[in-house]
């Protein structure tokens, strides 16, 4: 079969994506006075343009713009028989993307009128041109969605304190006052414990800072071991650790607590058996929610209590 061209080029429309299975006597037709553009390696296409391009040889790459907010380093490359800028066609917007060509390259420049045409006069088109856009949108929503999953791993990860893994401030500041509201709603209790390192200068100044710093990751693990599921261990300042334990009264706190103090006094910090074996202790301070109290009254209770310890001889739990 003679293969069919279109305008005074050597191009057969038979490959071109967008008038697959269409009547090709009417693609040929309207096509006819549709110019084709050399474009240099490197060149831009018609910057904010409205046209359909569609490539013969070489290949284009479609960047998307900053000003959608899309733009994220991804770029498209569009080979011969392929084609760009639909949307900024049928949308009446001007194109938004940055369309350049890769290596020299044809490209058949359709312009808007000239679509809405081939769409009116060619079912063919009209029905290869949704299945494209069908297809973008497809592959527009599943971007979105993995930058929602990296957005989330972020806003996760900016929640979790580096050394020892447990939640960090940022996230006792966006989750303590929810939990004391529906403490208070519920009618449940909500009990809080501050848990501050002993004499860890004296630990630092010592052993070393790493030292130290490997202190603050085991009891941090031993706190996270000794907790229910449901309870929750945030990393509050330098030394100082705090565990919420919702739907828990003053009474199992103190029994928390004590389990916490023991299993940080037992904390192995050095697994290996050749490096001295420093240890460390915690004073602990509980307080448990009261009626109209806010979260920060609740925190200074705690602090209060934890400060009672101290006084007291370190390494030892006291309620509020
Ligand atoms: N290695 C290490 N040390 C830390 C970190 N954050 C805080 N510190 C140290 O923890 C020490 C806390 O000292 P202080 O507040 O004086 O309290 P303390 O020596 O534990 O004394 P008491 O709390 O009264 O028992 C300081 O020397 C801080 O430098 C950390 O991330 N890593």
């Amino acid at each position: 079969m003679k293969p069919i061209t279109f305008s005074a080029s050597p191009y057969t429309i038979d490959n071109i994506q967008l008038f697959k299975g269409a009547d090709q006597a009417v693609v040929r037709k309207l096509l006819a006075p549709c110019p084709i553009m050399h474009v240099a390696a490197g060149r831009p296409l018609n910057p904010g343009g409205r046209a359909l391009y569609i490539v013969l040889s070489g290949a284009l790459s479609v960047a998307a713009d900053a000003r959608m907010g899309m733009a994220d380093g991804n770029i498209n490359k569009v080979l011969p028989g392929e084609s760009a800028g639909e949307q900024s066609v049928l949308d009446e917007e001007a194109n938004l993307t940055a369309i350049t060509a890769l290596e020299d390259s044809d490209v058949l420049a359709i312009d808007a009128e000239t679509v809405w045409k081939l769409i009116d006069e060619s079912n063919g088109t009209a029905r290869n041109l949704l299945r494209l856009l069908s297809f973008r949108v497809r592959a527009a929503n599943a971007q979105l969605r993995r930058r929602q999953k990296v957005g989330e791993f972020y806003r996760q990860m900016s929640m979790v304190d580096g050394l020892t893994g447990l939640y960090n401030r940022a996230w006792l500041n966006e989750l303590l006052p929810p939990m004391v509201g529906q403490a208070h709603g519920t009618e449940q209790p909500l009990s809080l414990i501050m848990v501050d390192l002993d004499h860890f200068k004296k630990f630092n100044d010592s052993h070393g800072h790493l030292a130290g710093d490997q202190a603050l990751r085991a009891a941090a693990q031993a706190i996270s071991n000794a907790l229910r599921p449901s309870d929750f261990a945030v990393r509050y300042g330098g030394e100082e650790m705090l565990v919420l334990l919702p739907d828990t009264g003053a009474d199992v706190a103190v029994v928390v607590a004590e389990r916490l103090c023991d299993r940080i006094r037992q904390s192995v910090i050095f697994h290996d058996m050749r490096l001295p074996m420093p240890h460390i202790t915690a004073s602990l301070g509980v307080a448990s929610l009261t009626e109209g109290q806010d979260e920060q009254a609740l925190i200074a209770c705690a602090d209060a209590a934890l400060y009672r310890s101290k006084e007291a001889g370190r390494n030892r739990v006291t309620a509020a």
